[in-house]
């Protein structure tokens, strides 16, 4: 698991993961602000429409307030005809005829010179005095609304164009000619519906729309170069960090290697000591001190079974000092070791041939009567004589004499008269010409 997390943090893949999370976070936050900007733009439209409705509202108020004012009759401002109320229409004294504009008539004067441009008004009643003022689908509905549910204001965007409405309520200026209608103060009297295409709301937002999204493509960007910057940064600490910890590993394996070959040779060491502790180190057989360790316990063991024969023989290479002398210490190694090659390839299991000193050797034979005694002694005869040992270019060819002592429980001797005894046969054995045995006898000694 850990392995494949890296495999793709230092996959170049990796440094392009920015790009996605940041576009769907970026995208998130231009949708949020697209929409906000969107509500802005038809609040701004909300604003547009009520400050034209408070303008011809005060337009109205100022004309209520002065009851009416008078301009010159023509033929596009004619009588008044919804107008019921004396001198509706008067002369001046330099004959000029003069009609009274109420606030509605103003007001529809007003809506026919605004009409065709950006902003349109129209005021509009569900009580109407003139017919002319009849209100469209939309106005119908916003004037119920405004009626019964008592809205202050109704904003619609209806097709290509953006709707305002507003209530007008009776006043005390507008009672002397909606008083007859059964009006009074306060009463819904109507609205005054302002209108403008929507296009002038886009114009508004659309350089803000812009904008935004010049900022948000620029946040993207740089915060993909830096994402991928912070992932590149990432992935060089990572290389640097396995790298040390490889380079860490290496010497902890270099160290416990060189440990694990310290104890190695430590083992091998102690177990050269323990094995040198019992044995000869040239020839790899016992030492004087396990033979003499082994006689002993064969001896006392003799004793708990007397029935039990016990056979010791001593020999060594006959004329050995005239190898050494003739062809050196290493060849007298050779022949040393190839000595007790041969005696070791002549013997049972049970016997233990040892080491005494110099070149002379001791061999342990349990279980072994005199007779068969003479029998080995003659036969490791044989085999030395048989025999012959390289060194190099050289092959050496030697002799062996053996003296034989046999134990028994009831002569009542130490081990070291034993060897004694094997040491006179041998002795006897190289008085005799050397290369043959001898079996000690009480006489041989005397
Ligand atoms: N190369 C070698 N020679 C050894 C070793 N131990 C003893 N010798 C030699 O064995 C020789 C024994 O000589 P001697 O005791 O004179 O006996 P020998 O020459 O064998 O003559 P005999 O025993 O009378 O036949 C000496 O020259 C010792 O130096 C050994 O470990 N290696």
């Amino acid at each position: 698991m850990r392995e494949r997390l890296l495999k793709v943090i230092h996959s170049p893949w990796c440094l392009l993961l920015p790009l996605p999370f940041w576009a769907l976070v970026v995208g998130f936050l231009y949708l949020q602000n697209s929409s906000t900007l969107q509500d802005a733009g038809y609040e701004m439209a909300r604003q547009r429409g009520e400050v034209a409705f408070h303008l011809v509202q005060t337009l109205r108020y100022w004309n209520a307030q002065h009851g009416g004012v008078y301009a010159p009759l023509t033929e596009t401002t004619p009588e008044n005809p919804y107008l019921d109320i004396p001198e509706k229409t008067i002369v001046s004294p330099s004959g000029m005829a003069l009609t009274k504009l109420n606030p509605a008539y103003m007001t529809r004067q007003v809506a026919e010179l605004m009409r065709g441009s950006s902003l349109e008004i129209n005021l509009t009643s569900d009580q109407l005095m003139n017919p002319n003022n009849q209100p469209d689908a939309w106005e119908s509905q916003a004037l119920n609304r405004l009626k019964n549910q008592a809205l202050s204001e109704y904003v619609e965007v209806v097709g290509d164009r953006f709707r305002y409405m507003a209530p007008l309520y009776m006043e005390q200026g507008c009672m002397a000619c909606h008083a007859h209608m059964g009006y009074q103060l306060g009463d819904f009297r109507g609205g005054l519906s302002v209108s403008f295409p929507v296009s002038y709301v886009k114009r508004l937002t659309n350089d803000l729309h812009r904008e935004s999204r010049q900022t948000h493509l620029l946040a993207f960007l740089l915060l993909c170069i830096t994402g991928s910057l912070a992932i590149y940064g990432l992935q060089r600490l990572l290389k640097y960090l396995q790298l040390e910890r490889s380079q860490r590993e290496s010497i902890i394996e270099q160290r416990t290697a060189s440990l694990h070959q310290e104890i190695n040779r430590h083992r091998e060491s102690q177990e050269r000591l323990r094995f040198l502790a019992h044995h000869d180190e040239l020839t790899g057989v016992a030492n004087r001190r396990r033979i003499l360790q082994e006689l002993q316990r064969l001896m006392l063991q003799q004793e708990l079974q007397p029935e039990r024969h016990l056979a010791l023989l001593m020999l060594d290479i006959d004329h050995f000092k005239r190898v050494n002398d003739t062809h050196g210490h290493d060849v007298g190694d050779t022949v040393l070791k190839g000595f007790v090659k041969t005696l070791q390839h002549e013997l049972r299991r049970d016997d233990l041939l040892g080491r005494y000193g110099g070149e002379e050797f001791l061999i342990l034979l349990p279980d072994t009567q005199m007779n068969q005694a003479w029998q080995v002694a003659e036969r490791l005869r044989l085999a030395v004589e048989a025999a012959s040992y390289q060194h190099d270019e050289l092959e050496l060819k030697i002799t062996t004499s053996l003296g034989i002592a046999l134990y028994a429980v009831q002569d009542n001797i130490s081990q070291d008269e034993l060897i004694n005894r094997a040491d006179t046969a041998l002795y006897q054995a190289k008085r005799e010409g050397r290369n043959c045995c001898v079996i000690w006898q009480a006489s041989a000694s005397d």
